[in-house]
């Protein structure tokens, strides 16, 4: 076997913090099993639900439970029968890439758009049905929402904006100032009560808006990518807010990314859509450790796991043309995929490695085909205290690798990349995992 470059010890998975709650989850699809094609997208199963020791009949209200919603616009079907569940106190995100509905049900949970079918309830409350018979109005729904764009009223001063809800709500003149100085307390921006939005930066318009949202004390707090306005620093710093308020208010918050490392951080339940579908729901860790689609494996981690497209030729996981130019072992096919049958392969990103000559076909192998493949070295940044590599296959295909130091290499220098004895997931024709992912809930 050749050296390696930047070998590592055994692969370890970076750890997300643990859920706001601590609380054992348990999610129907934890269990890693092949669906029948199709499965996963379907509307008719049952709603998909995270429980948390911390629901009880006493705080459902605030619990968000969606069944088969759809949303069409003319021939498009924006949101194609979704269902979930989740707890009062939860902090869902939607997580999923540009035009996969998102804001489309933020938007239906909010009352600013009818769904065209099934239902949404608030608690024990049905707020909304796609047959009409049901629709509270969105003032009604005891749900604040704050869009990326702040929407503050430039002609009035903080603390005005700020009151503003609760006076439509016709709260008493004393507990509105006791309420508004509560909130600028808490958003730390007391000291601007009296100054115009002009006056004040984009971080500070966000907070003054996010304190109109909480002000009327809702039960379900709405965020539509509300850092995306805001440089990197201070997303970071608004995100450890929005975690102590989502905290301090004790309500249940629904919020749209498509960043899924703000989804990983800030989670205790993720909805990854596609295609106006749920593609995986489940606590942060489950759609990391167990990805039930080649597409949630791809948009989950720091950096996503590799996957390659691979054909079963005699009983083994054959990945060859274009991606990878040259034939490539990936080991036995797993029960349950045919002879034939075109799958996916999936390598996390600290189950590949470098080395700089070809490695020696393994003694015992009885195909002779390789098990690594050539690359040219692309870039690499630092993780912590470990650092992301990108190599290029022939076909353009970007394969990344977590090292434990940097490698000595120059963008387009010729590398071999390292397979280990067989994949760490393999996906069938339909996307779906096919057994139990190797290492499973372990890695
Ligand atoms: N008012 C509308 N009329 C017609 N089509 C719409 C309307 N609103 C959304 N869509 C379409 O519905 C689909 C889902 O849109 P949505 O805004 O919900 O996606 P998203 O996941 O939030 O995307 P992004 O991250 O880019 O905001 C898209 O194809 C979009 O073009």
């Amino acid at each position: 076997m050749a050296d390696l470059i930047g070998s590592s010890p055994a692969p370890v998975l970076p750890e997300p913090p643990p859920s706001r709650k601590d609380s054992p989850l348990k999610d129907p699809h934890t269990t890693a099993v092949r669906a029948r094609p199709g499965a996963v997208h379907d509307s008719t199963t049952p709603a998909t639900t995270l429980t948390t020791t911390a629901t009880s009949p006493s705080d459902c209200s605030g619990s968000v439970t969606v069944t088969g919603l759809r949303k069409d616009f003319g021939d498009s079907k924006a949101v194609d029968g979704i269902s979930f569940t989740v707890p009062a106190g939860a902090f869902l995100v939607l997580l999923g890439p540009s035009g996969c509905g998102k804001t489309t049900t933020l938007r239906m949970l909010a009352g600013l758009e009818q769904p065209t079918g099934g239902q949404i309830s608030f608690g024990d409350r049905v707020i909304a049905r796609g047959d009409g018979t049901a629709n509270v109005p969105a003032a009604q729904r005891e749900a604040g929402l704050v869009f990326q764009s702040y929407a503050l009223w430039p002609h009035k001063t903080v603390r005005d904006n700020v009151e503003w809800p609760l006076k439509v709500a016709k709260w008493a003149a004393g507990r509105r100032r006791k309420r508004v100085a509560e909130v600028l307390e808490l958003l730390a921006i007391s000291e601007l009560a009296e100054r115009y939005p002009g006056e004040i930066s984009g971080g500070q318009q966000q907070r003054v808006a996010i304190a109109r949202m909480i002000a009327p004390e809702p039960k379900i707090l709405l965020f539509d990518e509300p850092l995306s306005n805001l440089d990197a620093k201070l997303r970071v710093d608004t995100r450890g807010e929005l975690m102590r308020i989502h905290r301090a208010t004790g309500a249940t918050s629904v919020y749209v990314t498509h960043d899924q490392v703000e989804a990983m951080t800030m989670a205790t339940h993720v909805a990854l859509m596609k295609d106006g579908r749920i593609e995986q729901f489940g606590a942060p860790r489950q759609l990391l450790e167990n990805p039930r689609t080649a597409f949630t494996s791809t948009f989950i981690g720091t950096p996503p796991a590799n996957v390659l497209p691979c054909t079963v030729t005699g009983g083994r996981l054959m990945a060859e043309g274009p991606t990878t130019a040259a034939r490539l072992d990936c080991g036995p096919a797993p029960a349950g995929v045919a002879e034939g049958e075109n799958v996916q392969v999936m390598y996390r990103a600290t189950s590949i490695m470098l080395a700089p000559t070809p490695p020696d076909a393994p003694a015992s192998g009885q195909t002779g085909h390789r098990t690594a493949l050539d690359a040219l070295y692309a870039d690499q940044v630092p993780l912590a205290d470990r650092w992301v590599v990108g190599v290029d296959l022939p076909g353009g295909d970007r394969l990344s690798m977590i090292l434990p130091s940097p490698v000595d290499l120059r963008p387009g220098d010729p590398v071999h990349v390292v397979f280990p004895a067989e994949p760490d997931a393999v996906f069938g024709s339909d996307g779906v995992v096919v057994g139990e992912a190797v290492g499973g809930a372990g890695r």
